[in-house]
């Protein structure tokens, strides 16, 4: 008989993110106390997609919890560009929002590059601006990609060890997988390879990562087979995919089939309760911080 080992530790993101959100409380708190100014942070959506809103609306109630001013700003799909971009300058030079976002997707007609670009990098609070992502290499960064940040943020808190470990990260995309392995060197010494989908014979890597991260957003992308016994696996992908066997309709799932890989995994995060609600998490802290600039 083969005996299997399965003892691996769950990396739970959630009671993370809910410390953090205590800590941001806390700050705001005093600031309250100290007739300093609240942080105000404006999400713009645009469209009516179903997914989209349930992430705005979990970023919405973290506002509240925190005790941060917010303000939703609702477009149709059909809004133009230009039209877009005006509203973009309007909430740059708005003295009261210390911080926003534009939630993604945006319909095919609008540039997310020019959008992005558009988005002043003091209040560019989810670090996808060229600057924001260039300032990974400073060594005093200002508003760090939110996702990434979280997940740097998960590894330190659970004490892994990234200094000279092999960090294999799957997708390369501008706002997880680039700024992710940027920081994995930069803050965490990994030695790090990426990933993506003109990689050939994907599991001859993964299977050499210490530290397999994965950010592509395809549900069952990372089988059993494909990871090291021990390794630590951060799993960055949220799918919604629809079904009549979820209770909701719906369900988010990871790129990493959890139940094959667990077993192998010394760490490992589950989607959902790993790394969405620390995106959160520090999407907020990006805000205390964008104000803490703007209003010492
Ligand atoms: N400008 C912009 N900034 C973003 O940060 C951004 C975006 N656009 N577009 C879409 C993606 C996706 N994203 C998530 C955030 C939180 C969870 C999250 O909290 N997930 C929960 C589950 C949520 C649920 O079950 O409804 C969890 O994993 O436990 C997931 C996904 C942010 N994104």
């Amino acid at each position: 008989m083969v005996e299997t080992k399965s003892n691996y530790t769950l990396i739970d993101g959630k009671k993370v993110s809910a410390d953090i959100k205590a800590e941001i409380t806390q700050r705001v708190a005093e600031r309250k106390a100290q007739n300093k100014k609240i942080p105000h942070l404006a999400i713009i959506l645009v469209g009516d997609d179903g997914a989209s809103q349930t992430y705005v609306d979990n970023k919405v109630k973290s506002c509240k919890s925190v005790g941060f001013h917010y303000t939703m700003m609702r477009f149709a799909d059909t809004i133009s560009e230009e039209k877009l971009m005006k509203h973009i300058d309007h909430v740059n030079n708005d003295d009261d929002v210390d911080g926003f976002i534009v939630q993604l997707p945006l319909p095919p007609h609008i540039s997310v590059e020019k959008i992005t670009e558009k988005i002043r990098s003091d209040k560019d609070v989810d670090g996808f601006t060229n600057q924001n992502f260039g300032s990974i290499i400073s060594k005093n960064p200002l508003l760090m990609p939110a996702t990434p940040f979280g997940v740097m943020e998960l590894l330190r808190r659970y004490n892994v060890q990234t200094e000279g470990k092999h960090a294999v990260v799957i997708g390369a995309s501008r706002i997880a997988g680039a700024p992710l392995s940027m920081m994995l060197t930069e803050q965490g010494h990994a030695t790090v390879t990426i990933c993506h989908k003109y990689t050939k014979d994907l599991a001859s890597y993964t299977r050499a990562a210490d530290i397999l991260l994965t950010a592509v957003g395809r549900p069952g992308l990372v089988t059993g087979d494909m990871v090291k016994e021990g390794a630590v696996v951060i799993d960055i992908g949220t799918t919604r995919v629809e079904g009549p066997e979820y209770p909701k309709g719906w369900a988010i799932k990871g790129d990493v089939d959890f139940d094959a890989v667990a077993p192998k995994a010394s760490l490992i995060t589950p989607v959902p309760g790993g790394v969405g609600p620390m995106t959160i998490a520090s999407l907020l802290l990006n805000t205390l911080k964008a104000t803490e600039f703007r209003y010492p």
